[in-house]
């Protein structure tokens, strides 16, 4: 129901649940001061949970709550219990750094939590605190391995970035054929809050398949036809799982199938776009159900063809990752 002018259907919602952050990835946030929304311009979860029973009615059924980092939202088991009650929702699922995953795990399971990525993207603590500007690292692994013995789907996404991820090949080789966790590699975006990205930054897709197949053991593509956003590989004795989100080289924007909201409650209808349709103000203004339904679908009828990060005239959004929710 919610197609737009490519014939892209949206059945996929990322909900930012905070713009907050208790790491300073250098590819996202800043090192010091991060603006911050104002509370109060957070959505609460009554009105989430309302946004996301209208979308329900339109075709939505995949809601994946992302940030700023999910887990620093109080309560956020609470949520995912709320969303999981919603019928029609066919799957909830979280991004997050992990950090907090250990300490929440026991909670979001028991809110029907199942599937959860967790951004790691290095194994060694000396490369997490370059990335992260933090440490942490023990916990995060702590966290992955109590979540996968709880039987949830676990992934790991890690930025693809020349310099970072070139010498984490053996690590992470190793970990997902030790534990069956699948890592996929995100190429490095102009999304950063410094506007230091440029493309010689971006360790591509391609070349992370190169690497893995040259140091670890051959590759072999997977074909799966669904509508996430990684081109995954198996090794060729089938022990662990390599996935490239190759956004900068190779977009996948003609199988688009997702749309956002911030957590100050402004519909993104692309990544790379700018604020579509002012939700917060609709709910906080008594607005009816349709009139919410009319501005979903007004935010997907406007949207552009793909991210034009290659184009001469792309100009950077506004908004950094962690304000937008990745
Ligand atoms: N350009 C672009 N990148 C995206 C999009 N969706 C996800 N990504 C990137 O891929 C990263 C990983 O996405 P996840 O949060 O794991 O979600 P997913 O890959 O859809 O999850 P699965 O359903 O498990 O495949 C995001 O943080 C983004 O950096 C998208 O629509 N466009
Ligand atoms: C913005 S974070 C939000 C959720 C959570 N804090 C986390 O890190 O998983 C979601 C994802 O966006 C990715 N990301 C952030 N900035 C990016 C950038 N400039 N380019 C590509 N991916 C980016 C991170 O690696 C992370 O996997
Ligand atoms: S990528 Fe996630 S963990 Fe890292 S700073 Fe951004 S929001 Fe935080
Ligand atoms: S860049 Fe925009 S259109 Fe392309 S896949 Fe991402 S969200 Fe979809």
């Amino acid at each position: 129901m919610l197609t737009d002018r490519f014939g892209r259907n949206h059945r996929s919602l990322r909900i930012s649940v905070t713009d907050r952050c208790n790491l300073r990835c250098t590819y996202c946030m800043p090192e010091h001061t991060p603006q911050y929304q104002p509370r109060s311009e957070i959505l609460t979860f009554e009105e989430i949970v309302r946004f996301v029973k209208v979308a329900v009615t339109l075709g939505v059924d995949d809601v994946r709550l992302t940030g700023g980092e999910p887990l620093v939202r109080a309560q956020l088991s609470t949520l995912v219990q709320q969303l999981n009650e919603i019928s029609g929702l066919r799957k909830v699922s979280l991004t997050t750094n992990g950090i907090l995953l250990i300490d929440q795990l026991e909670a979001l399971v028991r809110a029907g939590l199942k599937h959860v990525n967790v951004s790691l993207d290095a194994l060694d603590e000396e490369s997490f605190r370059g990335a992260t500007r933090r440490s942490g690292l023990e916990k995060v692994l702590r966290g992955i391995d109590a979540a996968q013995q709880a039987g949830l789907m676990v992934k790991v996404n890690s930025i693809a970035m020349r310099g970072l991820t070139d010498n984490q090949i053996g690590a992470f080789g190793e970990f997902t054929r030790r534990t069956g966790i699948p890592v996929r590699f995100i190429e490095f975006m102009p999304l950063d809050s410094d506007g230091n990205w440029n493309t010689s930054a971006v360790l591509k897709g391609a070349e992370i398949i190169a690497m893995f197949s040259e140091q670890i053991r051959p590759l072999i593509p997977i074909r799966d036809g669904g509508s996430s956003p990684s081109a995954d590989y198996r090794f060729d004795d089938g022990l662990g799982t390599i996935g490239v989100i190759a956004s900068v080289s190779k977009p996948f924007c003609e199988s688009c199938d997702r749309f956002r909201l911030t957590a100050d409650g402004q519909l993104r209808n692309c990544l790379f776009g700018e604020d579509s349709g002012d939700i917060r103000a609709l709910l906080r203004g008594g607005s009816d159900d349709q009139s919410i339904a009319a501005a979903i679908k007004a935010a997907v009828a406007a949207k552009m063809r793909g991210h034009g990060t290659d184009d001469l005239t792309f100009l950077r959004p506004t908004r950094p990752m962690h304000a937008i929710g990745g």
